[in-house]
């Protein structure tokens, strides 16, 4: 499958997980943000206009607060998310600027997403950031979004969030981007013989099937809450690439419409008969 489309692409929501923004030890994966805001700087000052979904919250206020393992308390992991959210737009900001790029932080809950009234206000704020070329980075408002019945403040997880804000904000395209190559036929954590999949044009039951779990002990939703977002991304009729986070400045190479990584789009067949 031939990725011209993805050249078109002008506006770019990129989502980073935690796994690619803190190390297996604990620490801050200082390389991976600055090629982040390297990479997204550069492209904004190009005339792109980028919008970054970040995960790590909860990661980086592990690492402030020095503690090993996430709490099972569900107040302890939303003041967990508190502090690691400040230092994280912290060092964004410090990292960005050097680019002479400026940035804004949003924290959004469900609700917003589902309430139109709300859900266009957000949209609006998005856009004129990104008129005044201001990257706006999003995050989910986990201090306050625990899972409620009647009503609804949590995404759920933040792949499930980007693939929201692509949808929201009209994006183009969605650079996913894990710890890992792209959707494997198997989970390639157990399987060695596990074989990367180049195009995917519909989620099936046997897509759904290959995913298994997170891989680090920050991640949290692993490839089967990819592969849902991906179900957004496709009802929404919109792009995504499932990439290596290891390798940020390959995102030109994603844009550029090179082979790499995980590619859905849906068939034009499909959008025919739809
Ligand atoms: N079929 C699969 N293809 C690729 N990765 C898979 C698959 N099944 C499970 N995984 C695991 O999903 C992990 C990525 O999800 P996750 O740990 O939640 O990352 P992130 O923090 O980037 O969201 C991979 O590192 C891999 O171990
Ligand atoms: N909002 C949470 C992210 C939760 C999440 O989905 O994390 P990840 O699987 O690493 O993308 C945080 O900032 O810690």
């Amino acid at each position: 499958m031939n990725r011209e489309k993805i050249k078109k692409a002008k506006r770019i929501v990129i989502k980073i997980g935690t796994s690619s923004l803190i190390l297996p030890n604990g620490h801050l994966n200082l390389k991976n943000i600055d090629d982040l805001a390297f990479t997204l700087s550069s492209l904004q000052h190009e005339g792109y206009e980028m919008i970054l979904v970040t995960s790590g919250a909860v990661g980086v206020g592990l690492n402030v607060l020095e503690m090993v393992k996430r709490p099972t308390d569900m107040a302890q992991q939303q003041a967990l998310a508190a502090v690691g959210q400040v230092e994280l737009m912290s060092l964004y900001n410090q990292l960005f600027s050097r680019y002479q790029q400026k940035v804004s932080q949003l924290l959004l809950t469900r609700d917003v997403v589902d309430f139109p009234e709300s859900r266009k206000n957000a949209t609006n704020a998005i856009n004129a950031l990104l008129s005044l070329d201001i990257i706006p980075i999003i995050n989910e408002n986990d201090a306050v979004s625990v899972e409620e019945m009647a009503h609804r403040t949590k995404f759920g997880d933040n792949d499930k969030l980007g693939a929201l804000v692509t949808v929201l904000t009209d994006a183009d395209l969605l650079i996913m981007l894990s710890d890992i190559e792209g959707l494997y036929d198997k989970n390639p954590n157990i399987f060695d013989d596990a074989k990367l999949i180049e195009n995917v044009t519909e989620i099936t039951e046997t897509i759904m099937k290959t995913a298994g779990g997170a891989g680090s002990r920050f991640g949290t939703g692993g490839m089967t809450s990819k592969l849902e977002a991906a179900k957004i991304i496709f009802d929404a009729d919109k792009q995504m690439v499932l990439t290596n986070g290891a390798r940020i400045r390959e995102i030109r190479d994603v844009i550029d419409g090179k082979k790499r990584g995980t590619y859905f789009e849906k068939s034009e067949n499909k959008k025919r008969i739809l």
